[in-house]
């Protein structure tokens, strides 16, 4: 295979499993480039490792921008688009305007914006990909985190407008996990009901989400889908 060269953007990969595919992408030799919000010691790793990594918080349209020309000044090609950052927020009494804005923000409008102002790095005539990372919760909604599954359902349907606009140049896809893996935090009880949703009631671990995005990477003829990835939840 020719050695990759035009470096693959994963969003929000500091932590768990934006991280966890920006390793395992860099062990295949791929190139990466990778925004944080917050400065952790795996940015060090990465960046031993070759990778690029570029600060960035999505939580207003000015900090999207000024991501986007900071990523520009790192490449003119890119050879695909993660879209991974992500906030989970619940519903929260007094909070809610703030929570639907950065739900909105963080899960919408930065792949929006990114998307638009970015076409250009991708349109080099190789393969090119953009892939959203959304939640299975969409399917049925979320009674405790309303504003992220109403984001992470629009993020669905940015992936089919990109799929239809960007063709045949770009196929854009989705992954939609369900839980891939806990929090620190998350109690024995809360694990058992959660691992209890789904059909193989399992804590997969990121590597599943990485096998997704590999496929989407390889398969020339996959564009406007998205991948669940949900453990067989919808059949509980
Ligand atoms: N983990 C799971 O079981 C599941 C995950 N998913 C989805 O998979 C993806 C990866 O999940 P996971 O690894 O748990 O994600 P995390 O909760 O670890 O979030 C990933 C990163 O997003 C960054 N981020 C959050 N808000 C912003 C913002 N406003 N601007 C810039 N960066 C931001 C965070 O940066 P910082 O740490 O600096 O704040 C964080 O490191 C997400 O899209 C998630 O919704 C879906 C279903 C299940
Ligand atoms: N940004 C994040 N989104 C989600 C997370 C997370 O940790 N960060 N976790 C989940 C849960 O695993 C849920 O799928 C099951 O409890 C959903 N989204």
């Amino acid at each position: 295979m020719i050695q990759p060269t035009a470096p693959i953007l994963i969003t929000g990969a500091s932590q768990r499993i934006g991280l966890h595919c920006a390793e395992r992408l860099l062990d295949e030799g791929q190139p990466v480039i990778v925004s944080y919000r917050t400065s952790r010691d795996s940015l060090a790793r990465l960046r031993e490792r070759g990778a690029v990594t570029l600060h960035a918080d999505f939580s207003a349209a000015t900090g999207i921008l000024a991501f986007i020309a900071a990523l520009k000044q790192h490449t003119s090609v890119l050879r695909a688009i993660v879209h991974n950052a992500s906030d989970w927020l619940p519903e929260t009494p007094g909070e809610e305007v703030e929570t639907f804005q950065r739900m909105f923000e963080v899960h919408m409008l930065a792949p929006y914006l990114i998307n638009l102002h970015c076409t250009e790095l991708l349109q080099h005539g190789g393969p090119a990909d953009i892939i959203h990372i959304g939640d299975d919760v969409t399917r049925v909604g979320s009674k405790k985190h309303i504003a992220y599954a109403a984001s992470k359902a629009g993020l669905d349907n940015l992936t089919l407008s990109f799929a239809a606009r960007l063709a045949p140049a770009i196929k854009v896809n989705g992954i939609a996990p369900a839980l891939i893996q806990f929090n620190e935090g998350d109690d024995e009880a809360y694990q058992l009901k959660a691992l209890a949703k789904s059909a193989l009631g399992i804590e997969p671990g990121a590597e599943v989400v990485y096998q997704s995005l590999r496929y989407l990477l390889d398969n020339p003829y996959v564009t406007g889908t998205t991948l669940s990835v949900n453990g067989g939840r919808h059949l509980i």
